[in-house]
């Protein structure tokens, strides 16, 4: 790709979403040179004519999924952190897993990057079984944890320099890339100050600087905005989409923020108590959860004795109240323990 190609809508991206911004000529070229040693995807062209003389070719393999797990389960001494999820993320899309304090979120992702093993069911990424081929896995991806990956005493760009070395990026690519991987996240000009210098915004972007320098195939956020303001928050976000729209990049990110997720994701998995609840594009579980008010008001006005729903079919449903009706719970209403939701409250105020 040059810096004068066009940017091509992903797949799943409505018309008119910020997903289509155009990259700078610096993030273009991250993208191009970043082709080593994993390799950018390259989403196919839909305005290329097919080739006559191809036809009878045989059909190329199918693409594999980006992301599959099959049955996973992980706990940790009694504790069934993840029970059993299934899911299937396809290349290029934004996929988010969402599920309040202690539903399994970072579990499932931490047997994902193998950080954690996998002891039961399968997980694979692009293909790639994540119990026995941990190295090309770990290649595919970018990952960052909701703890503070940037270290304070550090520069930005020495931040980014660090991941380069630990990706084994070629020396004499090294420079480039970082610079690159800063300029994709908006840090060129801050990118000599030290990181304790950061806002908590700007601390966000130079952790995704770090997992965009190893050009990963699918990314994975673990809250990338919490403890954000939503200027910080929408900030990220046009960073994310700039990068995964000029590459196809797939992303899987897990957040609390519905309005995120209504907004970024192609698709959502609501997940609690370590099992996926629902599963489908945010509009889809909307109107599902639509069509099964309908039926109940419908059953409420022909049984005079059966009890009155407390929601009117008539008003547009929420995630959060698709949310509330598959797992019995509201999002606020924490299933966590205390160790969950101090965890997460010690991540807001380290990146906030
Ligand atoms: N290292 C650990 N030791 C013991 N139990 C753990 C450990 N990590 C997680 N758990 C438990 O596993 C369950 C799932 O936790 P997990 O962190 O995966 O949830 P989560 O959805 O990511 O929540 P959060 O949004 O708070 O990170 C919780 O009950 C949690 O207390």
């Amino acid at each position: 790709m040059t810096s004068e190609d066009p940017v091509r809508p992903v797949p799943g991206a409505a018309p008119g979403q910020s997903l289509h911004a155009a990259p700078s000529r610096h993030t273009a070229e991250y993208l191009h040179t970043a082709g080593t040693p994993t390799g950018w995807p390259t989403a196919p062209d839909p305005d290329r004519a097919p080739d006559p003389d191809r036809t009878s070719a045989p059909d190329p393999a199918p693409v594999p999924d980006a992301l599959a797990c099959r049955g996973l389960r992980y706990a940790f001494g009694e504790t069934r952190a993840v029970d059993g999820v299934d899911l299937s993320v396809r290349p290029g899309e934004v996929f988010g897993l969402l599920g309040p304090n202690g539903a399994g979120k970072t579990t499932a992702i931490r047997c994902i990057t193998t950080l954690l093993p996998v002891p039961t069911g399968m997980v694979r990424v692009f293909g790639h079984d994540a119990a026995r081929e941990r190295m090309a896995v770990r290649r595919l991806l970018g990952y960052v944890p909701q703890q503070l990956s940037a270290d304070a005493g550090l520069t930005g760009r020495e931040n980014v320099a660090l991941f380069a070395r630990v990706f084994d990026i070629p020396r004499r690519e090294r420079a480039a890339r970082v610079g690159q991987a800063l300029e994709a996240v908006g840090l060129t000009d801050a990118a000599n100050r030290l990181a304790s210098t950061y806002s908590g915004g700007m601390i966000r972007r130079l952790e995704l600087a770090q997992a965009l320098v190893s050009a990963p195939r699918l990314l994975m956020l673990d809250e990338p905005t919490i403890g954000l303001d939503p200027i910080a928050r929408t900030t990220v976000w046009e960073h994310i989409n700039v990068v995964r729209a000029a590459t196809g990049m797939t992303v899987l990110v897990t957040t609390h923020y519905m309005d995120e997720a209504e907004q970024y994701c192609d698709r959502v998995a609501l997940m609690h108590r370590g099992r996926i609840r629902a599963l489908g594009t945010p509009a889809e579980l909307r109107s599902d959860l639509r069509t099964r008010r309908a039926q109940a008001a419908r059953t409420t006005t022909t049984t005079p004795s059966a009890p009155r729903t407390s929601v009117s079919s008539d008003v547009e449903p929420t995630l959060e109240d698709v949310f509330r009706d598959v797992a019995g719970t509201g999002l606020d209403e924490q299933s966590g323990d205390f160790r969950d939701v101090r965890s997460t409250r010690r991540t807001a105020t380290r990146v906030g």
